[in-house]
């Protein structure tokens, strides 16, 4: 009868998620071994890993099978055999999963290890992206020498991964429908567990686009003002070699030259913190310490023994920063070629976020170890650092002197809170946008890159700083499409983590609607135990539930929505509003005078 078929099944699916958990952490050894040093070796040794579990992978799924799973009525029970029901990349043939894997390992490793000329002495061509050119990209403000830096980073990055990446599309999406999707933009976006999520996304973009229009509108005045308008045109895009950052995808770093009162003092940590002697370890310990004031737990021994948070000397590693659970409940690691300023003072919080994610779900079963959406795990540590980043709490753990909170101050606060967060939107959305056409087949290989720049035109307002043709493939100078990351979740997170931000700031008294004196851009929940333990019921959930039963338990809504990000940054609109009327600043952008594609 069906109380002893679901007894059986229970049975059945605990045992199997212990194996499952004893293979994802040699899987995650093997892959750490590979991106903690770049060999020939390590990547065979971590594809022959891969492809013995994926026989074993197999073998469950074809046992799952064999239950009614769908007739059970234990609810977390199903979940679970819905979960396991779906095989993923293992359900290729062995042949072509290994090429599936070698196309992923070579575009990872040629970012890993690409390296370009200095501009000022083309004979120095050891230029990595970390910490050179990322340096330098932060630092310099000659458009030619960015131009450049630009140019070759592109080619280097970009262009040589094109070849791996067709091949990685035709094979991903044979993955795909093996698990009865039609392409891998409709099971990328079957994580998110909702059947309108892309009109979700274009929803929240109308949303939020008003706001980023009035800020684009400032930033390229004060740009053309400080390159002329023979570089930066009135009611154009903006070029996208001058915005600090190597994908224009956050504009903090040319804070210095467009902040709304540079008379204010300017609050630059980096500068701090090298004058403090600050070392990467000294971050990870802040950002442990703020964790451990919300009564969240603290980082375990193997997380300080076994973490890289500084770049090898001596071999090639993976630096773009990640977080990694070894689902043995006490391995949990981060991989970070740390350099101490403000934007990896953030990246660590970001990092010890998804670690802290880790330990709260350590206990549910392996199959829910995971965000409870993808987004959520991104969010977890940015929204710590919301609080982090806060005049408050700079002054309280003397990174800031204190400077009286008034309007002007506020202003350039929520400005650079603003650069950062709200310009990250149009990015993140025209990453994913344009690899759901290329899953689609919608936009055909001959025109990857020139769409790839009309969508990053028509979205973001900018525009690439020379002329670019099929020979070139952009997309691939970033590292998720290069590692075969999805990027939804970023444009996700930076939604939800204002909404997490102000339930969070509410629960801690640091914010009361309409009360001057409890503003949510002054709220630094640090040492609030009731914001911690709230925040710690919705981590501790994991995956177990659908993700709007872990958001409600937190915030109250089921829904993601811009209301805590617009809330956030009102004051911040009025004056971006007033002051691009006193200029008479053109808000939007006309296409691009040049032909460029
Ligand atoms: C820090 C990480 C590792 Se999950 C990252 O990739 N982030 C964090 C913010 C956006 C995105 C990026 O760098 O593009
Ligand atoms: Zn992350």
């Amino acid at each position: 009868d069906l109380e002893a078929l679901e007894h059986e099944g229970r049975e059945y699916i605990l045992q199997l998620d212990k194996a499952m958990g004893k293979r994802r952490n040699t899987v995650s050894l093997s892959e750490w071994a590979y991106t903690s040093n770049i060999t020939k070796e390590n990547e065979d040794k971590w594809i022959q890993v891969r492809l013995e579990q994926a026989q074993e992978e197999k073998r469950a799924w074809e046992e799952t099978k064999m239950y009614r799973w769908q007739d059970f009525q234990d609810f977390t029970l199903r979940r679970m055999f819905k979960k396991y029901s779906q095989l993923g990349v293992s359900a290729l043939p062995d042949d072509k999963y290994k090429l599936l894997m070698r196309s992923v390992s070579g575009m990872e490793s040629n970012y890993a290890t690409a390296k370009i000329c200095s501009y000022k002495d083309p004979t120095k061509c050891d230029l990595a992206l970390e910490p050179d050119i990322t340096e330098l990209f932060a630092k310099r403000q000659d458009p030619e020498e960015l131009k450049h830096l630009w140019v070759e980073w592109h080619k280097a990055a970009g262009a040589k991964a094109r070849p791996n990446f067709t091949e990685y599309v035709t094979l991903y999406n044979e993955a795909a429908k093996l698990n009865d999707f039609k392409d891998v933009a409709e099971w990328w976006q079957s994580e998110y567990e909702v059947d309108d999520f892309e009109q979700q996304l274009a929803k929240l973009w109308e949303d939020v686009k008003p706001l980023y229009q009035q800020l684009h509108a400032y930033v390229r005045k004060r740009l053309r003002d400080k390159y002329g308008d023979h570089i930066v045109s009135a009611r154009g895009p903006i070029p996208a070699h001058l915005l600090g950052n190597m994908w224009a995808q956050t504009w903090s770093n040319i804070e210095s030259f467009t902040r709304p009162y540079p008379d204010k003092k300017e609050i630059d940590i980096s500068h701090t913190m090298k004058e403090q002697n600050f070392t990467a370890i000294k971050m990870f310990q802040m950002s442990d310490e703020f964790f451990r004031s919300l009564n969240l737990t603290a980082m375990p021994e193997k997380f300080w023994k076994n973490s890289i948070i500084e770049k090898p000397t001596d071999r090639d590693i993976v630096c773009h920063a990640s977080a990694w659970d070894f689902y043995d409940g006490e391995d949990f690691r981060i991989k970070q070629c740390t350099t101490i300023d403000r934007e990896y003072f953030e990246t660590t919080h970001h990092e010890m976020g998804h670690i802290q994610y880790f330990l709260q779900y350590s206990h549910q079963p392996f199959i829910f170890r995971d965000g409870a959406n993808p987004g959520f795990h991104e969010a977890v540590g940015d929204t710590i650092a919301l609080s982090v980043s806060s005049p408050k709490h700079l002054r309280r753990v003397g990174l800031s002197t204190g400077d009286a909170e008034d309007e002007q101050t506020e202003i350039n606060q929520l400005y650079k809170m603003g650069i950062d967060k709200i310009v990250f939107l149009p990015f993140a959305y025209t990453l994913d946008m344009f690899r759901y056409g290329v899953f689609r087949g919608t936009t055909p290989p001959e025109d990857y890159n020139c769409h790839y720049w009309r969508l990053r035109e028509m979205l973001q307002g900018v525009e690439p700083p020379v002329n670019r043709t099929e020979e070139d493939f952009d997309a691939a100078a970033k590292y998720h499409v290069s590692a075969n990351v999805e990027y939804a979740r970023y444009y996700v997170s930076f939604i939800i983590q204002f909404q997490f931000h102000r339930a969070l700031c509410q629960l801690a008294g640091e914010y009361v609607p309409e009360d001057l004196n409890k503003k949510l851009v002054d709220c630094d929940i640090y040492q609030s135990i009731a914001a911690g333990n709230a925040l710690s019921n919705m981590l501790k959930m994991g995956s177990s539930k659908p993700w709007p039963d872990a958001m409600e338990a937190l915030t109250g809504q089921r829904q993601m929505k811009v209301d805590g990000l617009l809330e956030y940054f009102r004051p911040l609109q009025e004056w971006l509003t007033a002051e691009n009327q006193r200029t008479g600043e053109y808000i939007g952008w006309e296409p691009s005078k040049t032909q460029y594609c």
